[in-house]
């Protein structure tokens, strides 16, 4: 698991940010899509995402075995929400690792929450996601989503039971084949526009900057 590329690395905030433009759009009126409202928020914001995500994940689901949904749990994350949990996790490794420098509790940080700058949630690219079947109810994929207390999170874990393993695997090849990037630490996590992404596939530039606050079209006047 030492090889993999953390969000928290100057290589990923190096990489720079040409904002597309594209909208945020409403996965409650996507009804293509199954949204879990585990993590729902009273203005609906963990229910959005950029356009261009949102017909991605479309056409992967249509590349699913018969039967077998995605099942979105998190998209947009306000850029507040994001850097209370960057700053909590970082006091906790801060707390926990007296004698290690800054750069290495940044870098550690970063492997469970991103640094708000670099976030894909925070620009509405990066979605949790799992599968579900026909009916709604949730697959076995090794772990629960945002579980991140055992190295089942790690998405090439190697100690998976086989349908578990299957499933990850199924996930994965429907979401890469519409251009999506995994981050290697959470089997749940996908971006596709973010740094993340442009550092993966090689693009230039991220096509989706930070939303620092996403405004309801009724409160905007
Ligand atoms: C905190 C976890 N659910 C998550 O979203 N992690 C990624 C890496 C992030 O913070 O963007």
């Amino acid at each position: 698991m030492s090889d993999i590329m953390l969000l928290g690395d100057q290589a990923i905030s190096a990489i720079a940010v040409h904002e597309c433009g594209e909208p945020l759009q409403d996965l409650r009126r996507a009804p293509a899509l199954r949204l879990d409202p585990r993590l729902a928020d009273p203005a609906g914001e963990y229910a959005h995402l950029r356009a261009g995500v949102v017909d991605r994940l479309v056409t992967a689901q249509t590349m699913l075995p018969i039967g077998i949904r995605l099942l979105i749990v998190e998209g947009y994350r306000p850029l507040e929400v994001q850097a209370d949990s960057y700053t909590l996790r970082l006091d906790n490794l801060t707390r926990a690792h007296p004698h290690r420098n800054a750069a290495w509790l940044r870098q550690e940080t970063s492997r469970f929450v991103a640094p708000p700058e670099v976030s894909g949630h925070v620009a509405g690219a990066a979605v949790d996601l799992t599968l579900c079947d026909a009916d709604g109810a949730e697959l076995w994929l090794g772990s629960q989503l945002n579980d991140i207390a055992s190295e089942a999170c790690y998405t090439d874990c190697a100690d998976l039971p086989p349908q578990a393993r299957r499933h990850r695997n199924e996930l994965a090849r429907a979401l890469q084949a519409v251009g999506l990037v995994n981050y290697p630490t959470q089997w749940w996590h996908w971006s596709y526009g973010d740094r993340y992404w442009a550092f993966h596939t090689g693009a230039q530039a991220a096509r989706y900057a930070t939303i620092a606050r996403w405004i309801q079209p009724d409160d905007a006047g």
